[in-house]
């Protein structure tokens, strides 16, 4: 705690420069904001003080109130371990105090860090910082006044867009909506504050108190149709959330009463968001998240990332183009290796239209796009991958094939080239088999498409070095993805763990159960589709490859259901072409196809696993249990046999991968809050009525009957946990 500390330092002219010190990222701790409070204090008592600056060390003014304390709350459900900052401190000290204060910002102010400034009467920027009130997206809403003086500022309009979307703007872009005042070169930044601060105080410029301007918020009437507008959206973007329709609420407090009133009701509604459950979940995810960076024995142990310049991606299909699509984004050189030229160039455009769709959708710009598109050299021969760093074989999953390719690049590939698969569900061994550096062999799951999908899974064996884990989690970040290291075990570890998503509902039409009623139960849990429009999405012939997989290597769970074949039989391919449980049109919303009910009737009639004949009875909440509480049981294998590092890595990997909703803070912890008793009972019932599909896990078992969380870690690994 040491370096935690807030700085005062009073210059010659006058000025008296507060400056925080929290490294990394100067979060606001408790004693940052007491610190605060103090400085201001004295810099206002003190004569020789006209007025003030306040800026963050280490190149980043500050990433906003402190994530650790909201998890304390979480832990004790102790409210009052949130200080008093927007009154007391923003309002009362800083704002309405009598010295003008300036803002200096370089690098980012979020949340909390931006309400500081937005409390100081004018801001000061170096180019290119971060600016922005990400608070919704951990579940909570402004806490320091934002929402009452972010609209006051640059309008309603794009405030509420910035509050909504949790999405930081540029220096630049603050500037030209008046959120900045003026933006000077890092190395100016201090002595322009220092000046604008002394012009304040002098006159020369104006003393802008922002929860006093009215001038940007525009009519009521105005005011009312943009708040409209927003509480739509966000009924469709956020469902299940409670805290943008709480966050809209209170901006319109403000213009309703005015900015005062609004800063109360900010200050009561902030506080009962950060007791709410989804805040619980989304905090858990952002620590959960940062967990994943920190790999035992792998980055503790002294080692440097290599640098990683040029992958070569060998196969050019679905995976291959999108993750060459993701490396060329963040120039890394890469050797997009095929076969033949025709399927080559087919990857090399596809490549294209994935990165011309970005520039579509206005996610990149075009000199961006072209200087990535220049990355992607085509190759016919593994000759010209002899110089690069890392291959990511992306071939179609046959074994022979890929022992083929691995052998062959181990000959040409220089000595200290990682060589990753992206297979979904074979074993690194078996791969690697005809290999000799064994230590070098590792797995790069993406998740399709490879280019969005921000889940990388990182696979390892027993052999595979820790230099090879790091390089790829290092090449991981680069290409913005959040990399998951796991261990080696049939689907590793998000695929096993979700194969039973699918496998629930398939036993649940087969019960008699109505598949819409599936699909639209899991969609009101929060999944962005239900098992069943997934299926058609992804097509029945990955449907059926996994289903073998899984079935061969966990024969005792798994559930053979004739559904599919008879679906393909029928001329039915998902959404490929057009038809499956649900119809497909360009430019409409997938319809169900009514047509599919008498071949599901056939795969009831073959499996004949209806009690008595008969449909079952169950209800919407059981629904969703009956399809998720078989996942939490495999992720519970997942857990015992050590294929992850620590049960918020699963969490991450659901969330990311899965689409599983955030704000249930990922499969583990989800389950964690229905209670691993109650899971273990469902699931003990249904094994009883309905097969061992259902049969709950050891480690469930002894978690439930101990009443330990299933998220604690082990006390003593079991024997198979030595996979890690
Ligand atoms: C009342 C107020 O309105 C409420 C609030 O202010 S809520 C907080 C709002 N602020 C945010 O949401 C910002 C959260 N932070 C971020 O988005 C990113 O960390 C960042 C953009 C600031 C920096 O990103 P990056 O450089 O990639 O570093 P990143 O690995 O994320 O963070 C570095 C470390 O700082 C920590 N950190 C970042 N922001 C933090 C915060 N606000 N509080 C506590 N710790 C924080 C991270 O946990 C991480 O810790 P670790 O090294 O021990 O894992």
């Amino acid at each position: 705690m040491g370096g935690v500390k807030v700085t005062m330092e009073v210059g010659a002219d006058g000025v008296a420069v507060i400056t925080i010190f929290n490294p990394p990222v100067n979060a606001l701790a408790i004693p940052i904001i007491a610190g605060l409070k103090e400085k201001w204090t004295e810099a206002t008592m003190r004569n020789d003080v006209k007025a003030i600056v306040l800026t963050g060390n280490g190149g980043r003014f500050s990433g906003g109130f402190d994530i650790n304390v909201f998890q304390k709350v979480h832990g004790t459900g102790d409210i009052s371990q949130l200080p008093d900052v927007s009154v007391d401190l923003v309002v009362n000290t800083m704002e309405d105090g009598k010295k003008p204060a300036v803002a200096a910002i370089e690098g980012l102010a979020l949340g909390g860090g931006l309400e500081l400034a937005l409390g100081c009467h004018a801001r000061i920027a170096a180019p290119r910082a971060q600016l922005g009130l990400p608070e919704l997206s951990l579940g909570v809403m402004p806490g320091f006044g934002g929402t009452q003086r972010l609209p006051r500022l640059i309008g309603l309009s794009k405030a509420v867009e910035i509050m909504m979307t949790s999405k930081p703007i540029m220096s630049e872009e603050g500037k030209k909506l008046g959120l900045i005042d003026a933006i000077v070169p890092s190395s100016e930044l201090l002595k322009v504050s220092r000046q604008w601060a002394l012009d304040i105080a002098e006159r020369r410029k104006p003393w802008t108190r922002s929860l006093h301007k009215t001038d940007k918020i525009g009519s009521r009437s105005e005011a009312r149709e943009v708040l409209k507008v927003a509480r739509e959206q966000v009924k469709q973007t956020a469902k299940n959330m409670p805290q943008h329709l709480a966050c809209i609420d209170v901006i319109e407090e403000g213009i309703i009463h005015g900015g005062y009133h609004g800063v109360l009701k900010e200050a009561k509604v902030f506080k009962d968001l950060v007791l709410s459950d989804t805040s619980k979940g989304l905090v858990h995810v952002f620590f959960a998240q940062r967990a994943t960076s920190k790999v035992p024995n792998v980055t503790d142990i002294g080692l440097k990332p290599r640098t990683v310049k040029k992958v070569a991606v060998i196969g050019g299909g679905l995976m291959g183009s999108g993750i060459a699509t993701a490396l060329a984004l963040s120039s890394t050189f890469v050797v997009l290796k095929e076969i033949n030229s025709e399927y080559l160039q087919k990857g090399m455009k596809a490549i294209e239209a994935n990165i011309r769709g970005l520039v579509a959708r206005k996610k990149l710009p075009q000199d961006k796009a072209d200087r990535s598109l220049s990355m992607v050299k085509g190759a016919l021969d593994f000759s010209d991958c002899k110089d690069v760093d890392m291959v990511i074989e992306a071939v179609i999953e046959n074994v022979p094939l890929k022992q083929k390719i691995f052998s062959e690049i181990e000959k040409v590939c220089p000595p200290h080239c990682i060589l990753a698969t992206n297979t979904s569900t074979i074993d690194l061994n078996i791969i690697g088999e005809n290999t000799i550096s064994k230590d070098r062999i590792i797995g790069a799951h993406f998740f399709s498409p490879a280019h969005i999908m921000p889940l990388l899974e990182i696979v390892r064996t027993e052999k595979t070095s820790a230099q090879a884990i790091l390089d790829l989690m290092a090449v991981g970040k680069a290409i913005k993805k959040v990399p998951v290291v796991v261990g080696n075990c049939t689907g590793f570890a998000v695929n096993r763990t979700f194969f039973p998503y699918s496998q629930g509902a398939h036993i649940l039409v087969n019960l008699g159960v109505d598949v819409y009623r599936i699909d639209a139960q899991i969609a009101r849990f929060g999944l962005p589709m239900g098992p069943f429009q997934l299926q058609d999405l992804t097509g029945y012939g990955v449907a059926v490859a996994v289903g073998k997989e899984f079935g061969s290597a966990f024969s005792d769970r798994t559930f053979k259901s004739p559904l599919i074949d008879l679906l393909i039989e029928s001329g039915r391919n998902g959404k490929n072409n057009g038809k499956g449980y649900y119809i497909y049109e360009k430019g409409r919303k997938p319809r169900p196809d009514f047509t599919v009910l008498p071949i599901i009737e056939e795969s009831r009639r073959l499996t004949n696993i209806m009690p008595g004949g008969k449909p079952i009875y169950v209800g919407d909440q059981e629904i969703i249990e009956m399809i998720l509480f078989p996942v939490v049981n495999e992720a519970c294998r997942v857990l015992d046999e050590g294929i992850v590092v620590r049960a918020s890595d699963l969490d991450v990997a659901s969330v990311l991968g899965m689409s599983f909703p955030s704000y249930r803070g990922g499969i583990i912890f989800w389950a964690d809050t229905v209670g691993a008793g109650h899971i273990y009972r469902s699931l003990k019932k249904w094994s009883e009525l309905y097969g061992n599909f259902f049969k709950p896990s050891r480690f469930l078992e002894e978690r439930a009957t101990k009443g330990i969380p299933l998220s604690a870690p082990a006390s003593t690994p079991s024997a198979s946990r030595s996979r890690m």
